[in-house]
């Protein structure tokens, strides 16, 4: 027989009040000291498998071939995915060395195959709760991050519920050991109790052991969902449909995929880990109480206890308030906080200049006000929950529990009173079981929200993926005689392979997602043919269309109608107005999209770049910069025009076929500009320039000449090889007359100089009262 006094503090008192009704019925059959033998073996036991699984993973890594070994001290931190395989390797800095990771690239029989368990929603429209949506949604996901039985994070949960079982077990223990040592010191058994707290260190060991590997196991879960998550959704997101592009400029369902891809996984992880054990540990206890509290107060007693929880759950869920909804709400708040932030850092130097502090200031301040109040919000309405919830369950129950036991309690006034104290002791404990699982309603209510973001996120990107878009109706006052474009009604076709680029009745239309009125026809069906060798200018007035046709080409925008004819993916490069500088060295820079790995492969060497740096004038650059392993922020190192340049740099390495220049080079002097453009021709590459400058026409065979007047266009050849020669005769004479103006720009210089010594001598001059001014 035990007896117990005083409850310790990590033990829950549920579990004590059980132990304390057992052991007064002396159905105590095992001993203390086997109970802490048996304890320290199991959480041993839990160690060992544990120390196997992550040496068994250590072992692995190791077996990979070291990368960084592989290549040289010079190899870059990153390599991108041969073409073929279906798995490489990543090399990240980690504790002053490299570490490598394998990566396996999602396959599109994968994305196929869950296409249908992401169906977008309406926009946003349902109602976010734990309800049948939810648990949808969630089965959903659950085939991402637990992908197969005999995986990673199977064997995590495994581990992590061995030691919240151990856990149950260690606290019953521990509750046993405290009642033996108050029972020995109330007895003065000296000797009894000084074994008791040698027992007790003795539990302490593994006890402390399990807590921390239950806290371990909820992270390592959490990383693990969070890992298979992102590497899913970065997959369907970054890839050759482009759904990055897409997500921005061809649909409006999901605004900053950022924040969803960089928190809200992050936080649907977490959630769902620690929802696992935090909701576990109340409803092991609660079953635990309920058959207790069914011993002692008969069938009847618990029939009413259980109505008594289905009123509770149905007020409960009846008064909640729409927490999902709200933690949705303010993980958008959050990603419009965090972009804010994001605008200032790409353009901080343009709003310097422009002296915007003060805007951009308000700006930030509005965005994280609207944070804020909102998350206020939340505040208030959780203290009249609160309230309910507490008044609810540790109240009511307690009453309901105690006027049940009342009613059960027959015979003497010294059996009702003991009785009495222990079920009240039940229905306490059972109170606090019922608060910690309605706090992890809460939680659960508040996954919910994340678990909406989430699966928005991957239902908008598989939609994306597979090229499917929101439709517009026709309004019905929409012109009948006017095409109508619909990003859902894409009729034309791409054929790719083509050794040359032709346009065959494509209309340039601008895809408006979201905009009643569809898309607007920018140029009207183009009927055009560019064959090797053949060389295009296309020019036109600002915003007619010249970039639109190089993004229809490039396949950003959808061939609504007629049949494009282009090269393979490989065979076309594209040089943006806007010049892009990656993250990375300086090398990298000048083989962007390619990986130095590639380049090593492809037996390319840093001298073939100097060589091409030197076509482009930029040959200074390596030595100013300290050599091609330099990192730098290079958007902010370059100048305009040495951005551009580098862009020409990146054409010649790659040496593609066909290449669509965008008002590449507006920043580069003309001269160089020029060399560039003979050289691009020299190496035998097709050029598609999009420009305003006439000089250079003469390295173009074509014209496509973009009116704007109700998307009309014409397209011409710039004449013989004769009539271009006298384009460059005209274009020769005017730069000569410039020079002209130069030279009489001086002489007036040289007059009004004159005129100024003549004024010092004779103050009452005429040409003084008239001011010559240039
Ligand atoms: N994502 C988009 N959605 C809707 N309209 C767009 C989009 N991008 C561009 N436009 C519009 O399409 C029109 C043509 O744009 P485009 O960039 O092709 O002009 P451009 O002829 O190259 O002009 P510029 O000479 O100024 O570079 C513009 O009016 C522009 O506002």
């Amino acid at each position: 027989m035990v007896a117990f006094s005083k409850p310790i503090n990590e033990l829950p008192s549920a579990i004590q009040a059980v132990l304390n009704s057992n052991s007064n019925n002396g159905n105590s059959r095992i001993n203390n000291k086997t109970k802490v033998a048996v304890s320290i073996a199991a959480v041993s036991i839990a160690a060992y498998i544990t120390n196997y699984f992550y040496k068994k993973q250590a072992e692995t890594a190791q077996a990979r071939p070291s990368f960084a070994r592989a290549t040289s001290s010079k190899a870059d931190l990153y390599d991108g995915p041969v073409p073929g395989n279906h798995k490489y390797t990543l090399t990240v800095p980690y504790k002053n060395r490299t570490a490598k990771v394998t990566i396996r690239p999602t396959p599109p029989e994968t994305f196929k195959k869950h296409k249908k368990l992401f169906t977008p929603s309406d926009n946003g429209n349902q109602r976010v709760g734990v309800n049948k949506i939810f648990f949808g949604q969630l089965s959903a996901i659950f085939k991402i991050i637990l992908p197969k039985v005999r995986s990673k994070e199977v064997i995590i949960l495994l581990l992590h519920s061995i030691f919240l079982v151990l856990r149950s077990w260690l606290s019953i223990v521990v509750a046993r050991l405290d009642g033996r040592i108050v029972r020995d010191l109330v007895a003065a058994n000296g000797k009894e109790f000084l074994k008791g707290i040698a027992y007790w260190f003795l539990i302490a060991i593994p006890a402390t052991y399990t807590n921390s590997m239950i806290r371990f196991f909820q992270s390592k879960l959490s990383i693990a969902f969070r890992t298979r998550l992102t590497r899913y959704a970065n997959d369907l997101y970054l890839n050759d449909q482009n759904a990055y592009y897409k997500a921005i400029n061809l649909d409006n369902r999901i605004e900053g995929a950022d924040q969803f891809i960089t928190t809200d996984i992050a936080r649907f992880c977490d959630g769902l880990a620690s929802l696992y054990s935090n909701l576990g540990k109340p409803v092991l206890d609660t079953v635990i109480f309920n058959y207790q509290l069914t011993k002692s107060i008969g069938l009847l007693g618990m029939l009413g206890l259980f109505g008594n929880y289905l009123v509770t759950a149905w007020i409960l869920r009846k008064v909640t308030p729409a927490f999902g909804k709200l933690a949705a709400i303010e993980a958008k708040l959050e990603g419009d906080f965090r972009a804010a932030h994001t605008r200032l850092i790409t353009n901080a130097e343009e709003i310097a200049f422009y002296h915007g502090a003060e805007l951009e200031h308000s700006i930030l301040e509005r965005t994280y006000i609207r944070l804020v109040k909102h998350i206020n919000s939340i505040f208030k309405i959780r203290i009249a929950y609160n309230m309910f919830e507490d008044f609810v369950i540790k109240y009511c129950w307690s009453a309901i529990g105690l006027l049940v036991c009342g009613s059960k309690n027959h015979g003497k006034e010294r059996d009702r009173t003991k009785g009495f104290i222990t079920n009240k002791r039940l229905m306490i404990t059972l109170a606090d079981a019922g608060g910690r699982m309605m706090y992890s309603y809460k939680e659960l209510a508040e996954l919910a929200g994340y678990t909406s973001r989430v699966y928005n996120l991957l239902s908008v990107l598989h939609s994306l993926y597979a090229s499917e878009y929101v439709a517009t109706p026709r309004p019905a006052s929409f012109p009948e005689d006017q095409e109508f474009y619909s990003l859902d009604d894409i009729r034309g076709e791409v054929v790719y392979g083509y050794n040359g680029i032709k346009f065959e009745g494509v209309p340039i239309v601008t895809p408006n997602p979201g905009n009643s009125r569809g898309g607007d026809e920018l140029i009207k069906g183009l009927n055009i043919v560019i064959n090797p060798g053949e060389h295009l200018l296309v020019t036109g007035p600002n915003g007619v269309g010249k970039t639109s046709i190089a993004r229809v080409i490039s396949k950003l925008w959808p061939v609504f109608r007629g049949v494009l004819s282009r090269p393979n993916v490989g065979d076309i490069f594209y040089i943006p107005q806007r010049p892009y500088l990656s993250i990375g060295t300086l090398r990298d820079q000048i083989i962007y999209p390619h990986s130095y790995m590639d380049m090593i492969r492809a037996n390319r060497t840093d001298e073939e770049l100097m060589g091409i740096l030197h076509t482009v004038h930029l040959a200074y650059i390596p030595e100013r910069e300290g050599g091609w392993e330099t990192k730098k922020e290079w958007k902010d190192v370059f100048s305009g025009g040495e951005k551009q340049r580098v862009g020409m740099a990146r054409l010649f390495y790659h040496n593609p076929q066909f290449a669509i220049l965008d008002e590449c080079t507006s920043a580069v002097s003309s001269d160089v500009e020029g060399l560039m453009y003979q050289h691009a021709k020299d190496v035998g590459i097709t050029l598609v320039t999009i420009s305003h400058r006439p000089s250079l026409f003469k390295y173009h065979t074509h014209l496509l000449l973009l009116s704007g007047d109700e998307g009309s266009w014409k397209f011409e050849t710039i004449g013989t090889k004769e009539e271009r020669m006298s384009l460059d005769n005209e274009v020769a004479a005017l730069e000569s007359k410039l020079k002209d103006v130069e030279s009489d720009k001086a002489r007036i210089e040289e007059i009004n100089k004159e005129l100024q010594l003549g004024i010092s001598k004779d103050n009452t001059s005429n040409v003084q009262k008239r001011g010559l001014v240039v």
